[in-house]
């Protein structure tokens, strides 16, 4: 059952990303207006370089924009200080990266106490480490896991602090089939029990069935919305 809650986590207006290298100008993002609503399930497909991860980065408040506006709620990030949008990202934010960053002398319930332990309402990190089906193996170490279940301990970090948005850049980028869709159970377990914003970014357009909306970038712009009458399980996916 979709259940879109309607208050606005994001609303960006106009947001541009222009990098300049010496004398060349490559435009990542050419006017974005987006918003993302409570508990909304969403993913931005495009091809390599259609600015996806640029987006999702200054979403995220990791990076800024040259021009346009961000909103998280009634924060404008585009008006913040680096020290307030350190705050955004600490309190608010939940990151996974196509490659997993786990500490390797860390054991998986180690690695989540990191943010657990520096986090105002954390959950327990067991209680993470559940959500994603791992709590069996708190005990060991990164180079003792399969990649997907790196991923997933990667994913109970990046929730143990309960963020009301949770940002997926290429997440089961590194990762075969089955694993993936392991990993995107994961995800969309998250989204559902505990209502997380979240918004994965992809080029698989496999994955879009699993969204309640989908939103296509290409060449820096929003080529096309479209909400999904009925989602799609993980394991129902295949690519
Ligand atoms: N730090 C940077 N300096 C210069 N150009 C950059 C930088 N980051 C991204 N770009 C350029 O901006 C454009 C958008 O990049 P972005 O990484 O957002 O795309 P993407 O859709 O996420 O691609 P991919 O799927 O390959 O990660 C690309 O042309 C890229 O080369």
């Amino acid at each position: 059952m979709n259940v879109i809650k309607t208050g606005s986590v994001f609303r960006t207006k106009g947001v541009t990303k222009v990098y300049e290298m010496g004398d060349v100008k490559v435009h990542a993002l050419r006017g974005i207006d987006l918003e993302l609503v409570e508990g909304e399930f969403i993913v931005l497909l495009g091809a390599s370089g259609s600015g996806k991860s640029t987006l999702l980065n200054i979403l995220g408040g990791l990076d800024t924009p040259t021009a346009g506006s961000v909103f998280y709620q009634d924060q404008e990030l585009t008006a913040s200080s680096p020290a307030a949008l350190t705050q955004f990202r600490r309190k608010h934010v939940g990151f996974v990266f196509q490659f997993y960053n786990l500490i390797p002398s860390l054991t998986a319930r180690e690695n989540v106490e990191l943010v657990t332990e520096i986090a105002s309402n954390p959950m327990d990190p067991l209680e993470a480490l559940e959500m994603v089906k791992l709590q069996e193996r708190a005990n060991h170490f990164p180079a003792q896991l399969s990649g997907g279940e790196q991923q997933r301990v990667a994913i109970a970090r990046a929730i143990a602090k309960r963020p009301q948005v949770l940002l997926c850049d290429e997440p089961t980028g590194a990762l075969d089939v089955q694993t993936g869709i392991v990993v995107l159970e994961a995800i969309a377990r998250i989204n559902r029990e505990l209502g997380t914003t979240t918004a994965v970014i992809t080029h698989n357009a496999a994955i879009s069935a699993m969204a309640d909306r989908v939103v296509s970038l290409s060449d820096g712009q929003i080529s096309g919305v479209k909400t999904n009458a009925s989602k799609s399980g993980a394991a129902e996916l295949s690519w």
